[in-house]
């Protein structure tokens, strides 16, 4: 608003050639005309302009009497409020334009030098000259009167005392009125946009985006991933070993201590105890180094592990080899079958997967589309269906198919639902009916997350189901590894893979040195 104003205000200084804006000829044409005058009585006020007619005059601060302010009521040239009015014809303005073309606008108080009272005469002249021929054959009475009103808005609004704050500028406005040089060109009043300063923290302009160039994320290997997973067990047992052996001699507090420390960690009372020993036999009586410790560590387990780690042995004269899949809720059973698969149709082997979890929906879909993922054969039934029967019938279609490998899928239980214990043992006496060395290789889910309660899980899988192969799933995650050597130490059965991730590439054969080291901690 600011801006509009001051290019009224000094539209009179343009070349009288420059075109008026549209915009300007719009807003002032509907206004000259006759039914827009009869409000000259009482004036439209721009939206800025109070109705009193500025702010109210400066007190003489010796008297209290307000200072007269005539003298700056003449400093305006009087088409600046008819032009603000918007009430004053266009031609009127482009008038008094032409008649200030040869006597540049001076400044209030600047003597006059063919300009002041002489120019506005002249203007006021020509705005009539215009103003008649413009209107002379319609409305000749309309010109005359869009002077005398113009004439008595002026006299009715004297411009502003001190400047109008916050209306066409302020304090920018003033400065220039009451200056005592010329006005400069209008196009160098108009040239620098008012930028408005922004608080600290702020900018304007569209805002740049720069582009950040994109590493190439390097693809962890799967031992890195194992030890990511195991890093809380590794990092919590180095950092107690470390803090333990710290300028202390061997001696029988500190194996009490580090005894401790291995069995928290769930590597169980054997492998903590193995630890010990075979410390205590190379240094007892000597400086110790968390190094140490951590090397004799690593070996003790892969001691115990190395004869845990062994390949799926996968029998094909069979045609088609069994496998049953059990164990706790959410132990990765299903996505350790489609891992299954994924490898064995990879290597060329016809393979048929069996929804027997019945109780999920979900369950049986994502089975399905493992299946469909692997090319592998698909057999499932209706939600809520007899999982011993299901086995079955996948059992005699994977034998009229001549599939190399059958693996059945069943529905989580928790090791103590006696009743839920109770199916799966039908389902393995069920398979046994078709082949009675079925099912081939009863297979176990352990989640790494699991601590303690993992051996239970064996512990009674085993009796129920005859489970006599394990796989452990979410190494990667913040896994609890220590547990699958206490298990391994007990029960002594074949560790086939470990899960380090939910890709389809994310099972990884158990390598019992890697995992030694990982806990422990140590490179691979
Ligand atoms: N991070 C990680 N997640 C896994 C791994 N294996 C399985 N999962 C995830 O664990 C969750 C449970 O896996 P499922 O295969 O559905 O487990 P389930 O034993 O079949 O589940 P239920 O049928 O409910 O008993 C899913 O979100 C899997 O993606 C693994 O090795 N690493």
């Amino acid at each position: 608003m600011a801006l509009s104003f001051i290019k009224k205000v000094f539209t009179f200084g343009k070349p009288a050639e420059e075109p008026v804006p549209d915009a300007v000829e719009r807003e002032l044409e509907p206004r000259s005309r006759d039914e827009d005058l009869p409000v000259a009585d009482d004036p439209v006020l721009p939206e800025e302009m109070d109705a009193g007619g500025g702010p109210a005059a400066d007190v003489d601060e010796a008297s209290g009497e307000p200072e007269p302010v005539a003298a700056e009521t003449e400093v305006l040239p009087p088409a600046d409020h008819l032009g603000d009015m918007g009430v004053v014809p266009l031609s009127l303005l482009e008038a008094e334009a032409e008649a200030e073309q040869d006597t540049p606008p001076t400044l209030p108080g600047v003597p006059p030098t063919g300009g002041g009272t002489e120019q506005s005469d002249a203007a006021r002249q020509s705005m009539d000259v215009e103003s008649e021929s413009a209107h002379a054959e319609s409305e000749p009475a309309a010109s005359a009167d869009a002077v005398n009103v113009a004439e008595h808005i002026a006299a009715s609004f004297p411009p502003p005392v001190g400047g109008m704050p916050g209306r066409v500028g302020g304090e920018a406005v003033d400065r220039e009125l009451s200056t005592e040089t010329p006005l400069p060109p209008l196009e160098m009043e108009l040239a620098p946009a008012v930028e408005p300063i922004l608080p600290k923290g702020f900018a304007t302009g569209p805002a740049i985006v720069e582009p950040q160039p994109v590493a190439p994320q390097a693809k962890l290997s799967w031992f890195q991933r194992l030890r990511n997973g195991l890093a809380r067990t590794s990092s919590q047992l180095t950092n107690q070993i470390t803090a333990l052996f710290t300028k202390r001699k061997l001696d029988d507090e500190t194996l009490q201590d580090l005894e401790d420390l291995l069995i928290q960690a769930d590597l169980g009372v054997e492998t903590a105890l193995r630890v010990t020993d075979t410390l205590a036999s190379e240094r007892y009586g000597k400086d110790v180094t968390g190094e140490d410790v951590s090397r004799i560590m690593a070996s003790e387990i892969a001691k115990v592990l190395k004869p845990v780690a062994k390949p799926l042995q996968l029998d094909l004269s069979h045609k088609p080899h069994v496998i049953l899949v059990v164990g706790v809720n959410g132990t990765g059973k299903t996505t350790t079958i489609g891992k299954l698969a994924a490898k064995l149709s990879g290597a060329g082997l016809k393979v048929m997967l069996a929804a027997g979890d019945t109780f999920r929906a979900a369950a049986i879909e994502q089975l399905k589309i493992w299946a469909e993922r692997t090319k592998s054969e698909f057999v499932g039934t209706k939600l809520g269906a007899d999982a011993a029967g299901l086995a079955y019938d996948a059992f005699e279609q994977a034998k009229a198919k001549k599939c190399d490998v059958l693996i059945v899928d069943t529905a989580g239980r928790l090791q103590n639902k006696a009743e839920l214990m109770a199916e799966l043992e039908k389902i393995v006496r069920v398979l046994g009916k078709l082949d009675p060395d079925a099912p081939h290789t009863v297979l176990q889910t352990l989640d790494a997350t699991t601590g303690q309660n993992a051996l239970s899980q064996v512990e009674i899988f085993r009796n129920v189901a005859g489970v006599n192969g394990l796989i452990m799933t979410k190494l990667d995650g913040t896994a609890r590894g220590g547990i699958l050597v206490a298990i391994s130490a007990k029960h002594k059965l074949p560790v086939y893979f470990i899960g380090v991730g939910e890709g389809v590439d994310d099972l990884e054969p158990f390598e019992a040195e890697d995992f030694a080291h990982a806990i422990a901690g140590l490179p691979q």
